[in-house]
């Protein structure tokens, strides 16, 4: 390093240390103290013989739920133990470029119809832009719909690239996704001053180009078939110029290679998703760059932050330990009124602040910079290795095993390069016959196991002793689109489930695969990210079985003159009063708790459950894995819904009717019990089940509004509340005939 001072400084979060730990000793014992409680007045209610099944039942079945929320609980303090914050100095790294190492970006997409061309052409002209030595950036894009439209856009992409990213570089522009800076309302980036004229007259040559670059892109996608075809061959193409027209203007060794690449598909072939498209530009770019350090992007995330490639070497050039310097999914379309909870805020603020104190976040999908070597996971491969054993585990391809050794080939091919004995190798590799009887996607590389290849991919590497660590920097290095359509935000959501739910139930399920390969507390929170969905069981049960009860006049809680009521109260203050803290410490307001909360019960009874189920009939062999990529095309009435905070309940029935059936129940026995409260007199032991309907009511108000009060188009569809009532009902009659009984 060229001065001794340090690239990157971190800082226990002191304040939250504390109250999470003051939390965690308070909650704690109030939680002992209620599992002692229902464990004696269950043994007292089993010895009374008056006592009927049916009580004992319920009073099982809340029982075991609060013993789940306690668990999901405790799992969750593992996030609470360490959170740091890091600061970077990126401005220390060497300033000899030659002393950078490379880095190629993989930016993957799937289908044009439902990833939009021109934001995702904005996702790879962001990353071209990045600031780093452009001889030491590669740019790959994957397509796995092996589309034209795609490769005809990015040809277009990297024309209209090899003109704004030396504009970006004269003016040190900050915002180098073109869409966003063209959308700003101040044009104060890059303006420096005494240079403003000049600046004026480029920045609207370049507006000019960047609009005709779309009408291009646009024109394309008029002509072109948007088909994605799940059976053609491997193509592979460097974008180079093709008529040679405005040569002369720029250098094209001002800008960073970029590369396309659609891999073979078959149908009789798995090709494992997003994890077998990343193992695809693996390989390819093992054959073209080799860089030691790969940025990975969704197609929707563009670069907010040129900086982050040098932040990331902070971390990098470091360690030599450090898997992947994940960055936190931020969004640009998040509005004041997030009812949806899109911009998911609990893991990138202070969940992944709390395990980058441990040995580092899980891999988060997008954003990351990961070395090439932890992923071949080949840190002791040697020269003198044994190459069959290379060729076991990378499969038979010589040219490739040779790339293991060999750090940092390449600087930019010139076209005679690529010869044809390249090309075919690089055909070979992204042949889907290629990983067949290897350990691609198992040992090595992008793991297939679960469809949250993310979680998987982390939780192997931290397996293996290898560390993250999370740069949270205070301007978002990388931006996304937040899922902001309810339906397809549960669709979403239901497949992260299926993929962790998949972990869970097997022989990786982390508190049995983790605690002989990692700290007991990253282990507990790979736990509880896999369990999570395990929620849905308590949720389920709270929302039904007490309200049942208080429809019966059955208590299933202490009263109000007992001391144990005290207790309750307080888990239910203190647990709440915790998240409200950690989102106002974040700067959101009480809404966001509101929303969050919400948002998680709806979520436990929707995607939760459905995830769960899917992955139970994976493993049964009734069901296929599948990851159907979320729509990112916007609608303009959806989108103006929730920008002003209204639900929009144009989701199918399949998705409704859970959660408008328990508010549908909830309102039935609130009703009922309380008449039933007056006539017995009886509010003092009946009171925290009158209150809990009550509380789930007040939160889930949108659903009551969208199924009585609202008439417009997006309202809880009639046939839906019908449903749901008709659903309810048969719940109430059930629940009554066992309690009668
Ligand atoms: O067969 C596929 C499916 C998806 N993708 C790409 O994978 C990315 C993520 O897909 P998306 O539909 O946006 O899914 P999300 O649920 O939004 O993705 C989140 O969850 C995934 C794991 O389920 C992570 O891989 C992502 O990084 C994370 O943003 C997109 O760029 C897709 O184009 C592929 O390349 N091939
Ligand atoms: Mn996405």
């Amino acid at each position: 390093m060229e001065n001794s001072l340090p690239l990157h400084l971190s800082r226990v979060q002191k304040s939250s240390l504390i109250i999470n730990s003051f939390y965690f000793i308070l909650h704690g014992t109030a939680l002992l103290a209620l599992i002692y409680y229902r464990a004696y007045s269950l043994m007292e209610t089993t010895k009374n013989k008056d006592i009927s099944i049916s009580f004992k039942l319920c009073y099982i079945l809340v029982f075991a739920s609060e013993l789940i929320l306690s668990f999901l609980w405790l799992l969750d303090q593992s996030y609470q133990w360490r959170p740091v914050f890091r600061t970077v100095f990126p401005e220390r790294l060497p300033k000899d470029d030659d002393k950078l190492p490379s880095i190629d970006v993989f930016i993957c997409t799937a289908d044009p119809n439902k990833e939009p061309s021109v934001e995702v052409m904005n996702t790879v002209v962001s990353a071209m832009a990045l600031d780093y030595p452009p001889n030491k950036l590669h740019i790959y894009l994957s397509d796995d719909g092996g589309s034209s439209v795609t490769l005809k856009a990015l040809q277009e992409a990297w024309r209209f690239g090899r003109f704004w990213v030396p504009f970006c570089r004269k003016y040190g522009i900050k915002t180098r996704c073109p869409e966003a800076y063209f959308s700003r309302k101040d044009d104060s980036d890059g303006n420096l001053g005494s240079l403003s004229s000049e600046f004026c007259a480029d920045r609207e040559k370049f507006e000019k180009q960047y609009e005709e670059f779309k009408e291009r892109v646009q024109w394309i996608r008029e002509k072109t078939s948007t088909f994605t075809s799940k059976n053609h061959p491997a193509s592979i193409e460097i974008i180079k110029d093709v008529d040679h027209d405005d040569r002369t203007e720029t250098n094209e060794s001002e800008i960073p290679m970029v590369v396309y690449v659609s891999r073979e598909k078959r149908p009789s072939h798995p090709h494992h998703f997003k994890a077998g498209a990343l193992n695809v530009l693996l390989r390819v770019s093992s054959m073209l760059s080799n860089s030691p350090y790969i940025l990975v992007l969704d197609c929707d995330m563009y670069c907010n932050d040129p900086s982050s490639a040098r932040q990331a070497m902070c971390f990098h050039l470091d360690s030599s330990k450090l898997a992947f310097v994940q960055f936190p999914q931020k969004f640009h379309n998040i509005s004041d009124k997030d009812i949806y909870d899109s911009q998911l805020r609990f893991i990138f603020t202070t969940r992944w602040w709390g395990v980058d104190g441990l040995k580092g976040p899980m891999v988060s999908g997008t954003g990351f910079y990961i070395t090439r070597e932890a992923l071949y996971d080949t840190s002791d491969i040697q020269n003198d290795v044994d190459v069959s054993e290379l060729r076991n585990k990378f499969g038979p391809s010589n040219e490739f095993v040779k790339s293991l050794h060999q750090k940092n080939i390449i600087s930019v091919l010139s076209n005679e390069e690529f010869s044809n004995t390249l090309q075919k190798e690089i055909q070979f590799l992204a042949s889907c016959k290629y990983e067949n009887k290897t350990q691609w996607g198992k040992e090595a590389s992008f793991r297939y196991f679960s469809v949250v290849e993310d979680y998987f991919t982390g939780m192997s590497l931290h397996s293996k002793g290898w560390t993250s660590v999370y740069c949270d920097p205070p301007k978002p290095a990388f931006l996304g689109s937040a899922t902001t359509n309810f339906s397809e935000l549960l669709v979403q959501q239901t497949r992260w489930c299926t993929g962790l739910v998949q972990v869970a139930m097997s022989k990786y399920s982390p508190l049995i695969y983790c605690p002989p390969r990692m700290s007991i507390l990253q282990s507990m929170y790979y736990a509880e990210f896999a369990y999570f969905p395990f929620y849905c069981l308590p949720v389920w049960c709270l929302a039904i079985v007490p309200q049942l009860c208080l429809l019966h006049g059955i208590p299933l809680y202490p009263g109000i003159s007992n001391p144990y009521f005290i207790l309750f109260a307080f888990i239910f203050l203190s647990s709440n009063l915790k998240h409200i803290q950690e989102v106002l410490s974040v700067g959101h307001s009480i809404r966001t708790w509101i929303y969050e909360y919400r948002m998680w019960m709806i979520k436990s009874v929707t995607c939760y459950t459905y995830g769960t189920l899917d992955a139970i009939m994976e493993k049964i062999g009734m069901k296929e894995a599948s990851f159907l990529p979320t729509n990112k095309v916007a609608d303009e009435e959806q989108l103006k819904r929730y920008q002003s905070g209204i639900f929009d309940f144009q989701v199918s029935t399949m998705f409704l009717a859970p959660i408008c059936t328990l508010v549908i129940l909830n309102i039935a026995c609130l009703l009922l019990g309380a008449v039933k409260i007056f006539r017995n007199a009886n509010i003092d032991e009946m009171f925290i089940q009158a209150c809990l309907s009550f509380f789930i009511l007040i939160i889930q108000y949108p659903v009551v509004e969208g199924m009585i009060l609202r008439k417009d188009k997006a309202r809880v569809p009639q046939s839906a509340t019908l449903l749901s009532a008709l659903l309810a009902g048969i719940l109430l009659s059930l629940g009554s005939l066992i309690l009668i009984y």
